[in-house]
């Protein structure tokens, strides 16, 4: 049951005047009028302009979008929340705060933080029993040289990658993550349902995000986390929480990670932390990235292969913007009359254990595949000019 007092926002009732000020500017009059009505708590009213500043963000490119109307969209999550607060309703709560900090601007941050704090405290007592599964594990299978992907010769590329200080070669750093509270509690799903089960999170589901069935869903992390227990590999498509700045958002994840030293190497900048949360079979295709990554494996295994960026042109890129760091080159499944010398194109691969934290260079190539239920957390750094070559 919900506490009788409400839910507190002091930076939402510190900054409404302002915003409301500003949507209206910008013509949002019936936004404006719904959200003072709302602030009230007005459970309707602020269901409507959350409708409304949701239509103005799908209104266009998201580059497009005003930054108001992000802000907008948080303030009246914010109302829907409370409302829903009052009556009891904390599920509906949670969703709405989570979309709330997914799609919404910066500026009621703080609040949507302390609201879902002050939710998860109450809830932290509930009932999230469930059955404890099994985790998949896909076997590495002996095949000669020019192998696909999926085709792992344990003992050959287990550990293969050099372990040395941080150059500009892809290197594995054993032993340096025995410290993070989340080695031992990520492993319990029992723990992850108790402090994020609740939440929503956007996920990905289909082969891989080049396929054309494709597609993004926005579920509860508690369903997720079902979907990985009860994946076998055969009837769906694997569910893929991929490159999602989870952090952010669950400051109980949070607290169970720590930024690898080597991120501040060279004065380098933080760009970002994601989540790649799936079951076994998960596979990210062909890319590369701008920036320094440190790929930390929490639990479980994968597989990964990696091609310099002095190669890139013969790893065919997409000539597409969106997809321009994209190959077209399905590793596993090689087109040879298409792609007819990439069999003999030299990569380095390994399997990265739990606990091993990977280094990837800037735009060097990288393809990964999950070998078991899986749960890495990215660090990606800018430097301060000092780029290793292409
Ligand atoms: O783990 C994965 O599936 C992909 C990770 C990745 O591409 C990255 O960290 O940049
Ligand atoms: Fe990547």
């Amino acid at each position: 049951m919900a506490s009788p007092d409400a839910l507190q926002t002091p930076t939402l009732d510190a900054e409404a005047p302002e915003l409301i000020q500003r949507v209206t500017e910008e013509g949002g009059y019936a936004f404006s009028t719904m959200a003072a009505l709302a602030a009230g708590g007005d459970l309707r009213a602020a269901e409507a302009a959350r409708e409304m500043a949701w239509e103005q963000l799908h209104s266009g490119p998201w580059s497009s979008v005003l930054p108001v109307w992000r802000d907008a969209y948080s303030m009246a999550c914010l109302h829907v929340a409370k409302a829903q607060y009052a009556r009891g309703e904390l599920k509906e709560a949670f969703r709405v705060l989570d979309m709330g900090l997914i799609m919404g601007g910066t500026l009621l941050r703080k609040d949507l933080d302390a609201a879902l704090h002050r939710l998860s405290a109450e809830t932290a007592n509930a009932d999230t029993v469930a059955a404890k599964g099994k985790d998949e594990e896909e076997g590495a299978q002996k095949s000669a040289s020019g192998r696909k992907a999926n085709e792992v010769d344990e003992a050959e590329v287990l550990r293969a990658l050099p372990r040395k200080s941080l150059s500009c070669s892809p290197v594995i750093i054993s032993d340096s993550m025995a410290h993070w509270p989340a080695r031992k509690k990520w492993g319990d799903m029992e723990y992850l349902k108790r402090v994020a089960g609740e939440r929503t999170v956007p996920v990905e589901v289909g082969k891989n995000y080049l396929c054309s069935d494709w597609k993004q869903e926005l579920i509860t992390f508690s369903e997720f986390l079902r979907r990985i227990q009860s994946f076998d590999g055969t009837s769906d498509d694997p569910t893929y929480l991929a490159q999602h700045p989870l952090f952010d958002q669950i400051s109980d994840l949070r607290k169970d990670i720590l930024i690898p030293d080597y991120c501040f190497a060279g004065g380098g900048e933080l760009r970002s932390l994601n989540a790649w949360f799936g079951p076994a079979g998960t596979v990210t295709p062909l890319h590369h990235d701008p920036h320094h990554n440190i790929l930390a494996q929490v639990v479980g295994r994968k597989y990964v292969r990696l091609y310099p960026a002095s190669i890139s042109e013969e790893l065919y890129p997409y000539s597409e913007t969106m997809l321009h760091n994209s190959s077209k080159v399905d590793l596993d499944n090689i087109d040879e009359t298409q792609f007819p010398k990439v069999q003999e194109l030299e990569f380095l691969d390994c399997i990265l254990e739990e606990g091993d934290m990977l280094y990837i260079p800037p735009r060097w190539w990288h393809y990964v595949r999950a070998l078991t239920v899986s749960y890495s957390v990215s660090f990606w750094w800018s430097d301060c000019g000092s780029s290793c070559p292409s």
